[in-house]
């Protein structure tokens, strides 16, 4: 019997406040080898406080973290050098050089030799520049090279491109799902740039007020994510199997997973698939009160 692989990252329960406001409210989910996950959510949903406690800088206030089975807690030192994190803005480190700082953080890794080459040529950054002397955008490509340089296998990136030009979010993304294929990484990203995360991930994790509201393969987002609108939205309601689960309700009908093709709705039921981005709009929306269940 072959042993199974150590799931990357293993959440359940987390809660955190910050005084008596609740950042993060009993999340759970798991990240498997080889997966690329999104996370999703407006400014001030949750997504960097949940990337925090998953790298060990925030604590939780209950629930558990293993990374690689490994309580986050007390990460031993091995756990931890298979993670690689990428924060929204790098700071510190200014008085180094680029090779300088790159040859320092290297050298808390066993087995970096040469950074990697592609990995290089896309970061594209003067060797013998201070840290300080670099735009916010190299910054970042300075903070995604320090991230990947040990080849970890599971990659967290908090918001990666955002001071990204298009050239460079472009050649990051591909990169990204190279170093995936080529690594059997697993990643965990959260960006504002939709079109890239529904291009790159396998799976979408949806939070809103630090709840996750949706964590379903992209596959089967698309496949069952759908806008079901009636004039009597009530009889669509009526209508509906129980495991159909309502993302959003709204004066003409509602925003739906879980729908299949054999569903038995009501004459005049119009059925059409959302785009990503008004379906990203909905989900992550504060709640109105009025969503039915
Ligand atoms: N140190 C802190 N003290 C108090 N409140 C905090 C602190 N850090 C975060 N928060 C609050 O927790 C909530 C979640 O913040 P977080 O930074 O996780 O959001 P986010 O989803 O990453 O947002 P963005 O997309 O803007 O980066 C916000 O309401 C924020 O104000």
């Amino acid at each position: 019997m072959t042993a199974q692989p150590l799931l990357p990252a293993q959440v359940s329960g987390l809660t955190r406040r910050f005084g008596s406001f609740i950042a993060l409210d009993n999340v759970s989910f798991s990240i498997a080898p080889g997966e690329t996950v999104a996370l999703l959510g407006r400014n001030g949903a949750g997504k960097s406080t949940l990337i925090g406690c998953l790298m060990g800088f925030l604590m939780a206030d209950s629930g558990s973290i293993k990374i690689f089975g490994e309580d986050v807690v007390d990460l031993p030192r091995s756990a931890r050098s298979r993670t690689g994190f990428v924060p929204q803005t790098m700071s510190g480190f200014g008085t180094f050089r680029v090779r300088q700082l790159i040859d320092y953080i290297s050298a808390f890794y066993e087995n970096v030799s040469d950074p990697d080459p592609q990995l290089m040529q896309w970061a594209d950054l003067d060797p013998n520049k201070y840290v300080r002397a670099l735009s916010g955008g190299q910054k970042q490509r300075l903070a995604i090279v320090l991230a990947m340089q040990h080849k970890p296998d599971f990659l967290v990136l908090d918001e990666p491109v955002a001071s990204l030009d298009p050239h460079a979010r472009r050649d990051f993304m591909n990169l990204l799902n190279d170093y995936r294929r080529r690594q059997n990484a697993s990643i965990l990203i959260s960006s504002h740039i939709l079109s890239d995360l529904e291009r790159l991930c396998s799976r979408l994790l949806f939070v809103r007020q630090g709840r996750v509201v949706l964590d379903t393969p992209t596959e089967i987002f698309h496949a069952e994510t759908r806008t079901l609108t009636h004039p009597d939205p009530q009889r669509l309601l009526e209508a509906f199997p129980a495991d159909l689960q309502i993302l959003m309700s709204r004066p003409d009908g509602f925003l739906v997973h879980g729908y299949r093709d054999h569903f038995a709705l009501p004459q005049e039921t119009l059925i059409s698939v959302p785009d990503f981005e008004d379906a990203f709009l909905e989900i992550t929306a504060p709640p109105s009160g009025d969503v039915p269940r």
